[in-house]
This record gives structure tokens, sequence and C-alpha cells, in this order.
């Protein structure tokens, strides 16, 4: 069985024999893509020239994207924050300590509650044109919890991460390296049936979160246990978590909100993506991460939500999009490529984020004519995937 979406007013390929200097998405006018049934790119060209297919799908002058690749939630969870969320409007400072309240709810719902939790947010996000998402755990922190958030999530997404090392529980005050040891120990060995990825919360100017050698003692146990890496670095001040990353060799450090000049030059040249997150500083009233310098330093570079109870209640790619043109300074031909390619590129998976033959990207389709117009109309509800790579979800909601 195969689908020929056809009228493709405007097609973000991302082909790099596409690409160029002044055309970084590979644009392609009166498009045409054959997708077979399993999602993967069986043709790509000018719709005059399309072959025949099974189905056809006329999108009228619509634009067509890659769906959005996801690389950063943490969506199994239960409880909400919005009122420390209006603390923090008034002023309080966020540093992490809120994380225990999502440990508590976390622990009080049970696994069809979860699993029901989990369910909504991913049909929010396939939505708004996400076809790809990463799942971190990190509201457990003991072994069976975080075992069962990484159950959860991994039947929805191949994408999991382990993120035991997310804060040290208040019961482990004064005896953090009992914690680390147990990360690094039992839970890892529970964690690695399920995950993909394992993450530290790296942030030593945090009470909560683990300083730079606890972060090294937990990457590199997950590293021996055959899990690529992820880091959360610079997000509350500058830290030893970017090179770190960069170091061990971890696919992606994500936040980069405060980087020093050397951490850019550790990025700049390494196979390590920089995820920036500005539905954070959005919801923490922080400031941005300097998407530009990074970019113009010839660092790679993702953008993701971070959907999360506490720091940033967004599962938006569009509105992710909107602030890193507006608040980050990229261009919206750089950001639609931060929010596809560059996803993909932070969860190695060159199958993700280009329209493709073989690819299997899942397509996004506008209610515009073009991809500008993502940032152009914040807030509107302008994009939905077409056929998105996620699995059908659980009681058959897709
Ligand atoms: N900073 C660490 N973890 C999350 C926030 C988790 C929370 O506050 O619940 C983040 O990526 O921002
Ligand atoms: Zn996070």
């Amino acid at each position: 069985m195969t689908l020929l979406v056809t009228g493709i007013g405007e097609l973000t390929t991302l082909d790099e024999a596409r690409t160029s200097g002044t055309d970084p998405l590979g644009l392609l006018a009166d498009a045409a893509v054959v997708v077979e049934d399993d999602g993967a790119v069986a043709w790509v060209g000018a719709a005059s020239d399309a072959p025949a297919a099974d189905e056809v799908l006329d999108v009228d002058g619509r634009a067509v994207l890659p769906a959005f690749v996801d690389s950063h939630t943490h969506l199994v969870f239960a409880g909400d924050r919005a009122a420390e969320f209006e603390a923090r409007m008034a002023g309080t400072p966020y540093d992490g300590g809120g994380i225990a309240t999502t440990v508590a709810a976390t622990a009080a719902a049970g696994d069809d509650e979860l699993r029901a939790l989990l369910a909504v947010r991913v049909a929010e996000l396939r939505a708004q044109g996400t076809g790809a998402v990463e799942i971190k755990s990190g509201y457990g922190l003991d072994l069976a919890a975080e075992t069962r958030l990484l159950r959860l999530a991994a039947e929805v997404t191949d994408e999991v991460t382990f993120l035991g090392a997310h804060v040290v529980p208040p019961a482990y005050a004064g005896r953090r390296e009992e914690y680390v040891a147990l990360v690094t120990g039992p839970m890892l060995a529970a964690a690695t049936p399920y995950a993909r990825w394992a993450d530290v919360f790296c942030e030593p100017g945090s009470a909560h979160a683990f300083d730079g050698d606890e972060s090294r003692t937990v990457l590199e146990a997950a590293r021996d246990a055959g899990l690529g890496l992820r880091v959360h670095g610079g997000q509350l001040g500058p830290g030893p978590g970017v090179r770190l990353a960069v170091e061990l060799g971890a696919a992606a450090v994500d936040h980069c909100t405060y980087l020093t000049d050397a951490d850019v030059d550790a990025l700049a040249g390494s196979d390590t993506v920089a995820t920036l997150l500005p539905g954070v500083e959005f919801s923490t009233r922080s400031p941005y991460p300097d998407a530009r310098g990074l970019l113009d330093a010839g660092v790679s570079i993702a953008v993701a939500t971070d959907c999360n109870p506490g720091t940033c209640s967004s599962s938006s790619m569009p509105f992710v999009i909107a602030l890193a043109v507006r608040e980050m300074g990229l261009t919206p031909a750089e950001a639609v490529r931060a929010a596809t390619l560059g996803g993909a590129t932070a969860l190695r998976r060159p199958d993700l984020g280009r329209v493709t033959v073989g690819a299997r990207p899942g397509l996004t389709v506008l209610d515009a004519p073009s991809y500008r117009h993502l940032a152009y109309r914040p807030g509107v509800p302008l994009a939905r995937t077409l056929s998105a790579t996620l699995p059908a979800l659980p009681g058959g909601r897709s």
C-alpha cells in the first residue's frame, strides 16, 4: 500500500543534496511525496512527475515538513505545578526543588492513570506536528518507580532515557554517594532493558542536582552499561556539564542557557548537539541561550520542548520554533531545521527529520503556504502530523 501526498505548495525536504547556504531547508515547490505503509519515503519530486500510488491525498497548496522531533521531554508524571509557575512569575526562582512534588504525585498514581496521562500528552504533541519524541524517567527516584516510568515510556516511544540522576531524593540527604551508587548499580541494571539513553541533571549550583564528579560517575556507568548519553547542562548557571558531555561523547547536552567560551569551543567541532529549550526560559523567566552565537561558532543545535510539569508545561514544537525566532535570533528556516533535523541528530536517528527516500520522518502538514508561518503566526494551531512515526497509542487513541 502506497500513499501519494500531492499538491504540496512548499516541501521542506532537509535533503542534504538540496540544501545550501541560501536554502538551509532544501525547499521544493509544487511537490509530491510517496510514502509506504511503514512510513518509509519511496519517492520525492515535482508533483507533475509523481508516480501512481494506491491512495492519493491532495493537500491543496499547503506546506509540508518532516514531522518535528522532540528530543527532550519528561512526559511520564502525575499532578501539575501551576502554583509553582505562578510563584515564579511573581519572582520566585526555579531551583529544581519542585521535582519532589511531582515525584510524590507520580508515586500516588497507578499504572493505568499514568498510561492515560501519557497517552493524552502524546496525542497532544502529535496534534501539533511532532512525529517522534524522547521521554525521560526521573520522577520515580527509586528502583521500582524508575523502572515503572521507563516501562510506560517504552510503550509509546523507542527513545527512552533513564534519568534516575534527576535529583537526589530527600531521603538521601547527607548520603548523596549512596544514591549515586544506587543509580549506577541496581537502578541502572533495571533500566537497561527499557532505555536507549541515560541522562543526568548536572548543576553544581543546585542543592538538588549533581555536581561534575557525580555526573561523571553516572555517565561513565551508563556508558559502560551500553546506554547512549545525554546531559542536562548549564541550565541554572555555567558548570561542567557541557564539557563533560563532549568529553564522554554524549549525543546531546540540553539547556545550554549559561555557556562559557570554553563550552562553545568544546561543542564546536564535536558530535554533541546543543539542544536549546526556550520554553524553559519562557516559563522560568530566565535569559535565553545564545543560539545565534552557537550556530555562528559552528555548533550543531536542536530545539525541543522539555515538556515537564516544572520548567515548561508545553508540548508545542511550533511554540518553541516561534520562541527560537523571536527570542534566540534564529531565522525561521534555522528554527525549523533545529526542530526537525536537529532533533533527529540529537537522537542519532538519520531516519528522522528529513524527507528523503528511505527515511521514515512522518510528515507534518501546515494549514499555511510556508514554514515561515510557524513563527509568523504564533499560537495558531497550524501544524498536525499526517503520518506519525509514533506507534498507535494504548486504548486506540491515535
Ligand atoms: N532541570 C531538570 N529537569 C527538568 C525540570 C524538571 C522539573 O522541574 O520537574 C528540566 O529539564 O527543566
Ligand atoms: Zn529536562
